[in-house]
């Protein structure tokens, strides 16, 4: 045991001089995330210098495996503090869309008229809803057209809904069969590509706009085909009815996106860089163990690799420190 606690040690401890420089550069900029996983990090050499038998090291990286994991359901927290949670607005031609955008950014975004298609490309915006970072999309309507740019608009809106984590679903009230919202939101929800399964985390908030022109009567929300309830209001961009009630429900929303399990306590990977630095670390340590018995330097090249990819994330890993307080306190080698 004591020749695989070398070996891996070994291994684990020393980086090449670049990767070195790389992870120094990195540390400055992560410090939010370089405690708990330069935690881990010291945890697995020296859990692997202190282990007196295979069984412990297994259940070291089984552990730190899945505190790892536990990171990486964080529900995305960290990305959208730093990016905004993304908000896309959908809808028919016409419904009020960006009208809706532009009140909600206090500022014409987007040229709003009643030409139904008028607004063509996605359009973006930032914004502070009661101190959560927003994106908020604008999207070109929905529907079936012969024109290349009007096909390539719809085509962006789909990918926009793609990525939202708020897909807000305008209809015109105008536009409702006996007043109702619910089907209409459902064929425009449809439409949207937000029952395929790559959208299918976002959370949908159904709107009804222009209740000036026909008011529909008191709901608050409709049912999804799984029984999920979606929140619903109804407003008018024009008179600003029920604007209030919208923000209140987007801001719940947009809380409840940013609040998540106790590892969002403190925000973990604000960069996709991160989350996948981290998953190949995983991947690294869930590879380690069918090995460990088989061939304990190539095991121990995979939890050099795991930690080679966190010390691209949190920066002084494997130092001359780390490698001078293994051998000070466990005396490796003497
Ligand atoms: N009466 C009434 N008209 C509204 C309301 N909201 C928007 N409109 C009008 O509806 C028309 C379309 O509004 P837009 O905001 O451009 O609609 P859109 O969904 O962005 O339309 P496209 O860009 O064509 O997809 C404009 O003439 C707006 O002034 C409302 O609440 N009540
Ligand atoms: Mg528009």
């Amino acid at each position: 045991m004591a020749d695989l606690c070398l070996a891996v040690v070994r291994r684990v401890a020393l980086p090449s001089t670049g990767g070195k420089r790389q992870a120094a550069r990195a540390l400055t900029r992560l410090e939010p995330l370089a405690s708990p996983l330069l935690g881990y990090v010291d945890e697995l050499v020296i859990a692997l210098a202190a282990s007196s038998s295979d069984r412990r090291v297994r259940a070291t990286i089984d552990g730190l495996g899945r505190r790892l994991e536990m990171h990486l359901s964080d529900g995305r927290r960290g990305e959208r503090l730093r990016d905004g949670v993304r908000v896309v607005v959908v809808g028919r031609p016409n419904a009020g869309k960006s009208s809706l955008v532009n009140w909600l950014c206090r500022r014409p975004l987007a040229i709003v008229s009643p030409i139904a298609g008028t607004t063509r490309d996605s359009l973006d915006t930032h914004i502070n809803l009661s101190g959560h970072p927003i994106i908020v999309t604008d999207t070109a309507g929905l529907r079936q057209s012969v024109d290349p740019i009007e096909q390539e608009g719809v085509r962006r809106t789909r990918e926009g809904a793609k990525t939202a984590d708020v897909l807000v679903v305008l209809v015109d009230a105008a536009q409702l069969v006996g007043s109702n919202a619910q089907d209409e939101v459902m064929r425009v929800l449809q439409e949207s590509g937000a029952f395929e399964k790559d959208v299918a985390d976002a959370r949908i908030l159904a709107v009804v706009n222009k209740i000036d022109t026909n008011p529909i009567p008191d709901q608050d929300s409709i049912t999804a085909p799984s029984g999920e309830r979606i929140p619903l209001v109804a407003v008018s961009c024009k008179t600003e009815d029920g604007l209030t009630a919208f923000i209140s429900t987007l801001t719940r929303l947009a809380s409840s996106i940013c609040s998540v399990n106790q590892y969002s306590a403190s925000p973990t990977f604000s960069r996709v860089r991160q989350r996948k630095l981290v998953e190949e670390a995983l991947n690294e340590l869930r590879d380690f163990e069918p090995l460990l018995g088989v061939d304990v330097s190539v095991a121990a090249q995979k939890l050099r690799n795991a930690t080679h990819a966190i010390g691209m994330i949190v920066g002084s890993v494997c130092t001359e420190e780390l490698l001078d307080a293994i051998f000070r306190d466990f005396c490796i080698g003497k």
